[in-house]
């Protein structure tokens, strides 16, 4: 078992997020003795974790806190995180917007605070997970590190503000790719395909493509190029979507709300 692992898990709110990292890290040797979960509902309750459905005062001191209720849930569950012991716990918070400011006046009396920012492919390890702190030492840091790297990869963020950026892009991301994709067969089938063989075609060029970006040495806008032979096919799809820069323009417009949204979020 990795010595990384906190001894005493607390987890509120364990729904799609909290769940997938919780099996991730059993699968990497986390005790399931060491975790109490706090859920009213929880989904596919991991085995062997404590579970309560409500913050209860006899919970003792957890060295990890981690958040995963909703942003719009804090207000109600701080009052009952209040009755808790949490001087020497560290925080990990994935909640979308709030701020460490937010956090610790949600959450006063807690030793530290870090903020996280995975997607949703934590649920198969290859989330990329952002992480911000203000205040912890480079072994708190690391430890940190090491068990979001577990899930995928991990990395620091300098500056708070950029924790709204990285929601609308690699937090909320999965949903425009999901949706593209959906696009991708919805304009097979207009052209006259089958819809499984639709949906089976445009899945499989999505992966192969993913793929070949992370196995080349040129960008994506250049391997784009590649695609479109002079005059081609291609070429005549990237006149659409170049139109006015209407593809760019879109996605930076639906970035814009995300990111607006997280900000909202936190006020
Ligand atoms: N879903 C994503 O792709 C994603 C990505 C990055 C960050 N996040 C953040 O992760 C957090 C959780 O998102 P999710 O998609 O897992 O949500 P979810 O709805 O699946 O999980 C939330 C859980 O909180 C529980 N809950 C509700 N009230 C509670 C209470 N009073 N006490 C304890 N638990 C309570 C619910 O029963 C549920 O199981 C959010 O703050 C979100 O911003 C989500
Ligand atoms: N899901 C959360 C939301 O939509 C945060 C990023 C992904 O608010």
């Amino acid at each position: 078992m990795s010595n990384s692992f906190p001894q005493s898990l607390l987890v509120i709110g364990s729904g799609n997020m909290a769940g997938a990292m919780l099996r991730g890290w059993f699968a990497r040797g986390l005790d399931p003795a060491s975790v109490t979960v706090v859920d009213p509902s929880p989904r596919e309750l991991p085995e062997g974790v404590r579970h309560l459905t409500t913050i209860d005062a006899g919970i003792s001191a957890p060295d990890w806190l981690l958040l995963g209720i909703k942003p719009q849930m804090l207000r109600d569950v701080a009052p009952h995180l209040a009755t808790l012991d949490l001087s020497n716990t560290l925080l990990v918070s994935m909640l979308a917007g709030v701020e460490i400011a937010g956090l610790r006046a949600a959450v006063p009396g807690v030793g530290a605070i870090a903020r996280i920012m995975p997607n949703m492919a934590i649920g198969i390890g290859q989330s990329v997970t952002a992480l911000f702190a203000e205040t912890l030492d480079q072994a708190e840091r690391d430890r940190i590190e090491t068990l979001f790297a577990m899930l995928g990869t991990a990395e620091w963020l300098d500056d708070e503000s950029q924790m709204h950026v990285v929601t609308a892009l690699s937090g909320s991301g999965p949903a425009y790719l999901f949706r593209f994709l959906d696009a991708l067969a919805k304009g097979a089938i207009t052209l006259g395909m089958p819809e499984d063989q639709a949906a089976r075609l445009a899945l499989g060029m999505v992966r192969g493509s993913a793929e070949l970006v992370l196995q080349s040495a040129e960008t994506p806008a250049q391997l784009a190029e590649r695609v479109a032979s002079p005059a081609g096919t291609t070429r005549a799809a990237l006149h659409v979507f170049d139109a006015d820069d209407a593809l760019d323009r879109l996605v930076a417009d639906a970035m814009a709300a995300a990111a607006k949204r997280s900000v909202e979020l936190g006020q």
